[in-house]
Order: structure tokens, then sequence, then C-alpha cells
């Protein structure tokens, strides 16, 4: 693992458990990761992977009926180690980290962006809280903020409501508000899976943009293989609540060694490559998450699965910057280059 001043977020062998109708979904059992200062991780995978409560765990949003089981959320602020996952949710430091230090963007904006109020009300109270400006000063640097963000005519728009911004510009004025106390960490859970392509292209560059001038590390949940290939330093790809593969972005996309990550390459069509595309849809569903098996998750759609996926499998470290969950990995690494 990299060193502590180089990195803004370890997580350690997280475990979070859903409770549903007295039933357990081990929506997240036991996922490590770090995310460096200044890069993007994406987290790719299946629908019901686990991206969503992961990182809602990071933030300390999780729903009522979930629970950090076990891990640690390490947040290396500049003051010193934080423990996240041991602070209570709704605490004074919670919320003062939240919103300030570490902020989180979803995919509708609506969900951060409240009708009633004006985008530049909002982003004021944003910085009222967490920043010591006051008065005019709060109101330029909101409208800084949105001008940053490429909103046209941000001195008439801050006093808008935010039913009067487009789709694409109501994304850029959630960034605003996630960016006016510039975090150390920024969350995107599918920024832009409701946006059409151009906006997609806009938004990710505005994220690339705020990465290299703040220096924020940035955790990109995302179904679009595309923006993993232009944004991602690091990936890890998750399967039923563990990462099976993760490691730097180039090594894991030019050499994929778990037959999922394979699977999910090819299950993608990839921009730029035309119509012809060899596109295959990754047999079978994922399983029950009430009734997982109980060796590799992704062992009864795996043609390479053998008696040995019974048992979970170790982590295994391909690299010192790449790592694998597979007992076979080696073996299929080989088959598969044939
Ligand atoms: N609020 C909730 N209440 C109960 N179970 C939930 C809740 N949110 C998620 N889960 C369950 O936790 C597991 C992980 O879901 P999660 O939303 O993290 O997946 P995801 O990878 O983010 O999927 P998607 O790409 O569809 O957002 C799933 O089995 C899901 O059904």
């Amino acid at each position: 693992m990299a060193q502590n001043h180089d990195v803004a977020l370890t997580v350690n062998g997280l475990k979070t458990f859903m409770y549903t109708n007295k039933r357990c979904n081990k929506a997240v059992n036991g996922v490590s990761f770090q995310i460096k200062k200044g890069k993007t991780l994406c987290i790719v995978g299946e629908s019901g992977c686990g991206k969503s409560v992961t990182a809602s765990a990071v933030m300390q949003l999780l729903p009522t009926l979930s629970r950090i089981e076990e891990g640690e959320i390490i947040y290396h602020a500049d003051r010193g180690d934080i423990r996240i996952d041991q602070l209570p949710r709704n605490g004074r430091q919670m919320r003062a980290i939240r919103g300030a230090e570490m902020a989180m963007i979803f995919q509708d904006p609506m969900t951060a962006l409240n009708p009633v109020y004006t985008v530049g009300f909002q982003i004021i109270e944003n910085l009222k809280y967490h920043t010591a400006l006051k008065g005019r000063l709060l109101r330029d640097k909101a409208i800084d903020l949105l001008r940053s963000m490429g909103i046209p005519l941000p001195e008439r728009r801050v006093d808008e409501f935010p039913h009067r911004y487009s789709g694409g510009m109501r994304q850029r004025a959630m960034i605003a508000m996630a960016m006016a106390c510039n975090p150390k960490i920024l969350i995107a859970d599918e920024p832009t899976t409701a946006l059409d392509v151009t906006i997609q292209a806009q938004i990710f560059e505005l994220m690339d943009r705020l990465k290299k001038e703040h220096g924020t590390a940035i955790m990109l949940i995302t179904h679009d293989m595309g923006a993993v290939a232009e944004l991602a330093d690091d990936v890890a790809v998750m399967y039923m609540g563990n990462i099976v593969e993760a490691g730097n972005v180039d090594e894991v996309l030019r050499n994929p060694v778990h037959p999922y990550t394979r699977a999910l390459l090819a299950s993608i069509p990839v921009l730029g490559r035309g119509r012809n595309q060899d596109i295959q849809a990754i047999p079978g569903s994922t399983p029950d998450p009430f009734d997982r098996p109980t060796g590799c998750q992704f062992a009864p759609r795996c043609a390479f699965a053998s008696d040995v996926c019974a048992a979970m499998p170790d982590e295994t470290f391909v690299t010192d910057t790449h790592r694998v969950m597979c007992w076979r990995y080696e073996e299929f690494a080989h088959a598969a280059a044939q």
C-alpha cells in the first residue's frame, strides 16, 4: 500500500451488511482500497455488487437498517488520521467532515439540491456552515463557483431555483456545491448516467480539472468503461461485495486476470471501436444476495471454475500495483492469452 502522505483515504477489510425482513445481506463483504491525493479511483461492477453501499459507508450515509460490521475507514486529514467508521453517523465531527472535507455527488442532482431554495442560497448555506466567509464574499464565492463550473451568466443564475436549470446545469450546480469547500475527497456515484454524451464529457473534464488543480482524491462509481479508461488512475472491480481485481488502470485494463473482469470488459461496447465489436453478455446472473455461494462468488458463472473455487479465494498480488481474488488466475490468464 502507498505511504500515508500520498493517500487521502484508506479502507481496510470493510464489511457492511444490510438487514431486510430479519435477513442479512452481506452487501460489502471485506473490501480494501486506497484513494490517493489528486488521483481517481474508479469502482466498476454490475448492479447490486456493493458500489453504492461502499460509498455510503465512507460518507457515513448508510440507510438505517445497515451497519458497518468490521474494518476500518481512515481519512488521512492534514491534522492526522481520522477513523470515520468510529464516528457517530450524525455527530458533530462527522457533520463537519461531510460537505467540507469529504463531499458526494449523485446520479440525480435533486438528491442534493433542494427545489424550494435558489441554487445560490444553497451554495451560500454550505459556505456559511463550513467556512469563515461572511456577507458579500459569500455571494461572490457562489458566483465564482458557478462560473468555474461553466454555468453561463452566473450572476443571474445564482438567484434561480434548480428547476430553471437544465439537467447538465443541475449536475454542475451540485458539483459546485460539493466543491464549495474544496473537499479533499470527492465521491461521485454514477454522476453522469442520466446525461447526454456531450454533457457527460464536460462533467468528466471538470472532475479531471478539479483533481489536477486542487489535488482532490476522487472515487468515481461508474458503469462506463470509457470513463474508466479516460479518468481513472486506479480501478477496483467489484462482484457480490468483494473487490475481485484492482490496481493501476493500465495494468488492469491491458491485462485483466480475473475471469469476471475479462467478462465485464467483453460485455461493454467501447466507444470508437465501431459497430462490429465482439460483445459478449456475461452468462448467468448474479446470485440471490441472501443466498450467496460460500466460496468464490463468481464461480457459478465462471467457465473456468473448479473444485478449489468452493473456498473463498485469498487476495494475491499479480504485481505491486495489481491484485486479484481468484485461485486460478494464472492458469486462466495463460489460457486466455492462447
Ligand atoms: N437501502 C437499501 N436497503 C436494503 N438493501 C439495499 C439498500 N441499498 C442497497 N441494498 C442492497 O445492497 C447490495 C449492494 O447494493 P448497491 O446499491 O451498493 O449496489 P451497486 O453496485 O451500487 O448497484 P447499482 O449499480 O445498481 O447502483 C444489493 O444486494 C442491494 O440490494
